[in-house]
């Protein structure tokens, strides 16, 4: 963070940091995941960030869309130079994943960076998909930045049900080349970050046909423009997909081929191949290898969910910590807007489930790296599972915190809608994770098709996988007996998810018996299926989280366990109380229970205020990375607002040319 002196802090902010009764740096090691993490992130973050080139002279949102792209591209160039000749040497091939890499680019950025699908996609297929002599080959140029890549899956009129789409590549034996084809507008790639202009290469995701045979679509490396003039070559076409909600810098692009040839080597080919005479040879033992980079996304994107919540937290407790607002006691002074228990039941949920989302994406994390280790020695039992898991956690993460970063804006009025508060522009980002690598309803519906299953098993008594064993106690099918501690409400949470997955599986069987047939049945039950699948994801983030908490804290001052668990807590209280419905109906609670917890919330936030600042502190944000009005470390925030202001293009002259044009003539009558 940028600290400045202490002279320049706001004294509430001050008085704020005084009060805090915990060690920062102790709970900032807990979020990156251990002190040599924080360390690294630190390293990475003051390699990057001491030069000027991040720095925006005008606004980046007072720029036209033109000079928008052009400057992120200008900065991506500069920050893509200090990726490859420092960062990769700090840590190596692992730096794409760290958070210290992630945190560094949104200083550069204040929306996307159009080389981002490069590092977040093309890299990490190429890693995923390739045998190891494609890779030798293409992740050299990729990382030297070379060649430029983007990832083309979703077309115009199919994104979510990929054994639709379109385009087809379809072997030549006599060239030993690929023909790729857009038959129709619908096969149009759409959506792809950084494809409209900047990158020179593309994976495209099409229907592999060979020996007149469909094989379903598998992925290719598409050379899309010449390397030295950047024109797109014969038998392609390439632009920009139009003005968009957020991601105006990404570059997002649409892609056609007409008969465009490429040779057979750039099939990614770990998991088939295509052999000289046109032979199709399957490599993976699981059908669904070829989706690999999307579940390898959807793990990253619940710390990503995590990260940029955190970032709104962080803006909207200093401010509220810097407002003050009305005169609840006559005579008075107005206390900051923080102290009312009304904005601490906006804000301390969005703190704890910034932390539930990181330490449960960090969990995630580890059990995508054994299912991966798993998968080298060719084991694939576990990849039904890290699916389940990680499209369930993807939809509730993105939809959680983009619903949190909305209320955080809320919570800030007026200024919050200011677009040098960085909430609206953080909203319009966060709310597309929603949608991309996967829409919310669909991965639950995903999940919903493991959970049925689990179900199914449990009620047979088969064994049951980790996530889905509280299933096995459940099949008895009575009312858990409800109780407040921590563990009698997640024993409670996964009764909810148990009791509704339970009547799903129900109604299916009942709907089936009488005729319907199971595809009909499924649809007809997809509404509870949702909802069983959601409740499910509650309980594993309420589970995985306070384990977490418990297992970090165990070695930590008294202080720092007591606020974590303060906070996670919070979040399973908070969930109680959204789910009373759900809680009447699957456990023993009453009416003076429920009372009883409504009061048990209404002190946590009590206890958790005096340490609210602090507690956004140790999330440890530099004020570049910010980008905040509201929210900056010495909590200047009418200073910044009126400073921001005057940077506006509409300030640089007291009267504009459009009175002169249009106001006074229609004020003489003229016009
Ligand atoms: C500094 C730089 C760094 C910055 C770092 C920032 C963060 C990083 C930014 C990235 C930014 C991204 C930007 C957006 C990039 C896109 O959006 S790329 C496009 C992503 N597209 C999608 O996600 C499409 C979503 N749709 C799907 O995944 C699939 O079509 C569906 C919905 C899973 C259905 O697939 P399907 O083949 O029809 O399969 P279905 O018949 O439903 O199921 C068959 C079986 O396969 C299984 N299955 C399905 N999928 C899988 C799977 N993936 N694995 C295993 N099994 C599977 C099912 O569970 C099912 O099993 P059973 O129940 O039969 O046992
Ligand atoms: C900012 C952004 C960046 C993107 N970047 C890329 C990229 O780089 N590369 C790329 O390939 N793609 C990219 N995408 C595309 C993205 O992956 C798709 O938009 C996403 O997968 C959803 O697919 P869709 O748009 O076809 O929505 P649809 O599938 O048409 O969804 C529309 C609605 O229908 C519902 N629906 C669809 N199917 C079902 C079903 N089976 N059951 C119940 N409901 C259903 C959905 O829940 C949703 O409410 C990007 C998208 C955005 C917004």
């Amino acid at each position: 963070m940028t600290k400045g002196t202490q002279a320049d802090v706001n004294p509430d902010l001050k008085k704020e940091r005084l009060k805090c009764n915990f060690n920062i740096q102790e709970v900032t090691f807990i979020i990156d995941g251990g002190k040599d993490k924080t360390l690294q992130r630190k390293k990475i973050e003051d390699v990057a960030l001491n030069i000027a080139a991040s720095i925006d002279e005008v606004p980046e949102e007072c720029l036209n869309l033109k000079e928008r792209y052009d400057n992120a591209v200008r900065k991506s160039c500069v920050y893509s130079n200090i990726v490859k000749n420092e960062l990769l040497e700090i840590t190596g091939l692992e730096a794409l994943g760290s958070p210290g890499l992630r945190r560094t680019a949104d200083a550069f950025f204040k929306d996307v960076s159009p080389f981002m699908l490069h590092l977040g996609m093309f890299v990490p297929t190429i890693i995923g998909q390739c045998t190891p002599e494609q890779q030798a080959h293409w992740l050299p140029k990729a990382l030297e930045m070379q060649i430029i890549g983007a990832y083309a899956q979703t077309e115009l009129g199919h994104g979510t049900f990929i054994r639709g789409l379109e385009t087809t590549a379809t072997y030549d034996p006599a060239t030993e080349e690929f023909v790729l084809h857009s038959p129709t507008l619908t096969s149009t790639k759409w959506w792809a970050g950084g494809l409209g202009n900047t990158a020179n290469h593309c994976i495209v995701v099409a229907q592999l046909y060979t020996k007149g045979q469909c094989h379903g679509t598998h992925p290719f490396i598409v050379p899309i423009r010449d390397l030295d003039t950047h024109e797109p070559f014969p038998g392609v076409k390439v632009g920009d997909v139009g003005i968009r909600m957020g991601f105006n810098t990404a570059d997002n692009g649409f892609l056609r081929f007409n008969q465009y040839r490429i040779p057979r080597e750039n099939m990614m080919m770990k998991n088939a191949k295509v052999m000289k005479d046109g032979t199709y040879v399957k490599v993976a033992r699981h059908e669904k290898l070829t989706y690999g980079t999307m579940v390898f996304v959807r793990v990253t994107l619940v710390m990503e969910a995590a990260f940029n919540l955190a970032k709104a937290a962080t803006i909207a407790v200093r401010y509220s910590a810097v407002r003050r607002q009305s005169q609840p006691k006559p005579g008075e002074p107005e206390p900051q807007i923080l102290d009312y228990p009304t904005q601490q039941h906006k804000l301390f949920i969005c703190i704890a489930t910034a932390h539930a989302l990181q330490l449960t994406g960090l969990w995630l994390w580890r059990t995508f790296e054994a299912v991966l280790a798993d998968m080298r020695k060719g084991d694939t039992d576990s990849l039904p599972e890290l699916h389940a898991l990680s499209s369930c956690l993807k939809a509730v993460s993105t939809s959680d915190s983009a619903a949190l970063i909305e209320q955080c804006r809320f919570a800030c009025g007026g200024h919050g809608y200011m677009l040098s508060s960085n909430l609206p522009l953080l909203y319009s980002f966060v709310t597309a994770t929603r949608t991309y690598e996967g829409d919310y309803t669909v991965l639950l519906l995903q999940t919903a098709r493991f959970l049925v299953k689990a179900w199914e098993q449990a009620e047979s008594g088969k064994v049951l996988t980790p996530t889905v064993a509280y299933l096995a106690c459940a099949a008895a099918k009575e009312k858990v007996v409800w109780s407040d501690s921590v563990d009698g409400m997640i024993r409670s949470f996964q009764a909810v998810a148990a009791g509704k997955i339970a009547a799903c599986a129900e109604n299916i069987k009942r709907l089936t018996k009488t005729g319907t047939s199971l595809e009909d049945a499924w649809q007809l039950s997809t509404v509870r299926l949702v909802a069983a699948s959601e409740a499910h994801c509650r309980a594993m983030i309420c589970q995985a989280y306070w384990h977490e908490v418990t297992r970090l804290t165990a070695s930590c001052s008294a202080s720092v366990k007591i606020v974590m668990e303060q906070l996670a807590t919070l979040y399973l209280v908070y969930w109680a109380l959204e789910t009373t419905g759900d809680l009447l109906r699957y456990s023993t609670i009453c009416e003076s229970e429920l009372n009883k917890l409504q009061l048990k919330y209404e002190e946590l936030l009590a206890l958790i205020r005096p340490n609210a600042v602090g507690l956004v502190d140790a999330f440890d944000f530099r004020d570049e990375i910010l980008h905040s009005t509201l929210g900056a470390y010495d909590g200047r925030v009418y200073e910044r607002l009126m400073e921001e202001a005057l940077k506006s293009p509409l300030n640089e002259t007291s009267v504009q040319s459009s009175f002169h044009k249009y106001i006074r003539p229609l004020a003489k009558g003229k016009l």
